[in-house]
């Protein structure tokens, strides 16, 4: 992996790789349609991994693994828990909304060539942990930041990636076979895609527009 040993050789980033980094992050997406079926080479497989390993984490005690799911009946049965949660989450939204949420596409399990399950092991470096004893849920944060990285990497890689959280997790342990200690935080689809979209789809579909910055940012105190 020449491109990861150069990035640790220089540590100042040049204008140019500025841009490539600030042009990933603005036109990384959540996909669910579009996935081509072209498989993804393991070595680009593996550079994304490896991106999502290099996430910080609290204490650093990496508490994910990454499961990776090609199988065609692994994956139908993830899909038949997001069918039972979204069905689920439809009847919370009433009339309009619900039409609306009824006609979004929210996930691409089977259209994209491969899911990628990223977890929590809560226990993985003993009860005590620098970093998450006032506040527990440090570890979980911790996993999402690789889920970020791993977007992020995937998006400089051309690949598109879907997080499809309306699965419960029991159901995800169940088909993936993963511990009960253990939390599924992520079950993400990847692939190449045809396009990706210029504005996230809910913003597109009149869901929600982006919130203007200004009214996010606070200064000294709220
Ligand atoms: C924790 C979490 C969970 C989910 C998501 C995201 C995150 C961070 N998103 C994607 C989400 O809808 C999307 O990020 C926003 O709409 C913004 O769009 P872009 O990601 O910028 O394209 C998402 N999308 C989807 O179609 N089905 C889903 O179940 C979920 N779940």
């Amino acid at each position: 992996m020449e491109i990861l040993q150069n990035a640790r050789v220089n540590s100042t980033i040049s204008p140019s790789e500025r841009d490539a980094l600030y042009k990933v992050i603005f036109s990384r997406r959540d996909v669910r349609g579009q996935y081509l079926p072209d498989a993804v080479p393991d070595d680009v497989v593996q550079r994304i991994l490896h991106a999502a390993h290099h996430a910080p984490s609290v204490g650093f005690m990496q508490p994910w693994d990454f499961i990776v799911v090609k199988d065609m009946g692994v994956r139908q049965g993830i899909k038949d828990g997001f069918e039972t949660a979204h069905r689920e989450a439809a009847a919370l939204f009433g009339g309009e909304q619900r039409e609306k949420y009824c006609s979004l596409k929210l996930e691409g399990i089977m259209d994209a060539p491969m899911g990628i399950c990223v977890t929590c092991d809560r226990s993985r470096s003993g009860d005590v942990v620098i970093g998450r004893t006032p506040n527990p849920e440090m570890d979980l944060y911790s996993s999402v930041c690789a889920v970020q990285n791993l977007w992020l990497a995937a998006r400089a890689e051309n690949l598109g990636v879907g997080w499809v959280s309306i699965v419960h997790h029991d159901h995800v342990r169940k088909v993936l076979g993963i511990p009960e200690h253990i939390v599924p935080v992520a079950w993400l689809c990847v692939g190449y895609v045809s396009f990706f979209h210029e504005t996230p789809e809910l913003e597109q579909a009149g869901w929600l527009p982006r919130m203007e910055l200004k009214t996010l940012v606070h200064h000294e105190v709220w």
